[in-house]
């Protein structure tokens, strides 16, 4: 028997490997329900279908449906095919390699990893203590957050998202939906968006919330940094962070849409530049994070960008305690990728996150049901952390010990 041949036979039966499955299921199921929805029949389903997802994301959130999570996610499956199939697990197998899009980026490995080292955090279950009610609230940056996480910092709506929703209404379901669930979102900056779209959020941040929101710059010129830093100074904002790992593109960046990784004194230059909280995301090692913090940052988002931007890195939950353990308390550490559910919040906290970003799944959350869907999945994941919480045994989610990890 050849080399080949034995290699052949270790593939699972059917000649598929899990992905393959995965993949092909999740394409399939998606297909069935666009070949549904095809024609101005499904303009019309589609939108009567968000109405009556938002409705019932409202009865949801306030206890009276939780059902309606399913319409939720129909919707969101019917508006975000193909860019996202709405998998029953966001794990980044079926979307590999699909950026832009919703996918990690080549094999998909960094998005995977996140979501596997995730998973292999197991948490001990404590029931002989007096937590019943525990506290979910954290404090950030002044601010009381009634949950210990806030959205991610997500944008492109026509070449990620698949363009059923315009910029403005998508910034405006994403932090409606956090104010809703009495937390935060975050503005996002997309590598190739004009400054006019830039512009257009903000003016959403302004009028419509105050200000109440962290935005993004992409790392930019720093002249073109400072011009964005001065404009969310004018719209309110709470604070301003650079996605410094979107830096990749630096060598083949095309005039005006140029991006770079910074040194040590640009970086705290940025950070000299505003009163307000400077952070720096995408921070994948102890000794970045010790560079953040003495470049002058208020914070960190401990993140490789959902696994978008780098093939191959190792997942959040691996890299966050020894970061955690050498600048907790100096500053706030963000933390995201693949989180989920409400326990894999409190793993974050674990591991020494004051506060997690959710990603996707609020992008699934705000095409199924504007802010009502948005907050849907928010109040989900807290009660969720309420639960995980009680079980064990951490009466307060801005303290959580590490001996809850198993
Ligand atoms: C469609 C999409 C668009 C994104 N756009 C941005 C962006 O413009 N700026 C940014 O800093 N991060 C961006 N991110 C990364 C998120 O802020 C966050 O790091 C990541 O999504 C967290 O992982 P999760 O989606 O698995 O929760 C984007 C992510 C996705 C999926």
């Amino acid at each position: 028997m050849s080399q080949i041949h034995d290699e052949q036979e270790e593939v699972p039966e059917g000649g598929f490997s899990r992905r393959d499955f995965i993949k092909t299921a999740a394409v399939v199921g998606a297909s069935v329900l666009a070949v549904q929805a095809v024609g101005t029949v499904r303009e019309a389903n589609a939108a009567e279908e968000t109405k009556k997802a938002a409705a019932g994301a409202t009865a949801a959130a306030t206890g009276k449906n939780a059902l309606k999570l399913d319409q939720v996610l129909k919707v969101a499956r019917e508006k975000l095919y193909p860019r996202c199939r709405v998998c029953p697990e966001c794990d980044g197998v079926a979307c590999s390699g699909e950026t832009p899009g919703f996918g990690g980026i080549g094999s998909g490995m960094s998005f995977k990893n996140n979501y596997t080292s995730l998973q292999k955090v197991q948490l001990r279950m404590r029931t002989f203590h007096d937590v019943k009610k525990p506290d979910t609230k954290v404090d950030i940056f002044g601010y009381t957050l009634q949950v210990p996480f806030t959205s991610a910092a997500t944008g492109g709506t026509t070449y990620n998202m698949g363009g059923k929703m315009g910029e403005e209404e998508y910034v405006e379901a994403i932090l409606g939906g956090c104010l809703q669930a009495g937390t935060l979102g975050w503005v996002a900056d997309g590598i190739g968006d004009p400054m006019d779209v830039f512009e257009r959020r903000l003016k959403v941040l302004a009028e419509k919330f105050k200000g109440k929101a962290i935005v993004t710059i992409k790392p930019k010129t720093q002249e073109e940094i400072i011009k964005r830093i001065r404009m969310i100074e004018q719209a309110g904002a709470l604070a301003y962070a650079v996605d410094i790992d979107s830096a990749g593109r630096a060598a083949r960046a095309v005039p005006g849409q140029t991006v770079e990784p910074k040194t040590p004194q640009q970086l705290r230059e940025l950070a000299k530049a505003s009163k307000l909280p400077f952070i720096v995301k995408g921070i994948m090692t102890v000794e970045e994070a010790v560079l953040a913090y003495e470049a002058g940052a208020a914070g960190i988002v401990v993140s490789n960008h959902g696994g978008r931007v780098l093939d191959h890195t190792p997942g959040v939950a691996e890299v966050l305690a020894a970061i955690s353990d050498k600048v907790k308390g100096k500053m706030v550490i963000f933390a995201d990728g693949a989180v989920r559910y409400g326990a894999d919040v409190l793993k974050l906290a674990a591991l020494g996150a004051d506060a997690a970003l959710v990603g996707r799944p609020l992008i699934r959350g705000a095409h199924g049901g504007g802010a009502e869907g948005v907050a849907l999945m928010l109040n989900k994941m807290k009660n969720e952390l309420v639960d995980s919480m009680v079980l064990t045994g951490v009466a307060s989610a801005s303290k959580v010990p590490r001996s809850i990890i198993a």
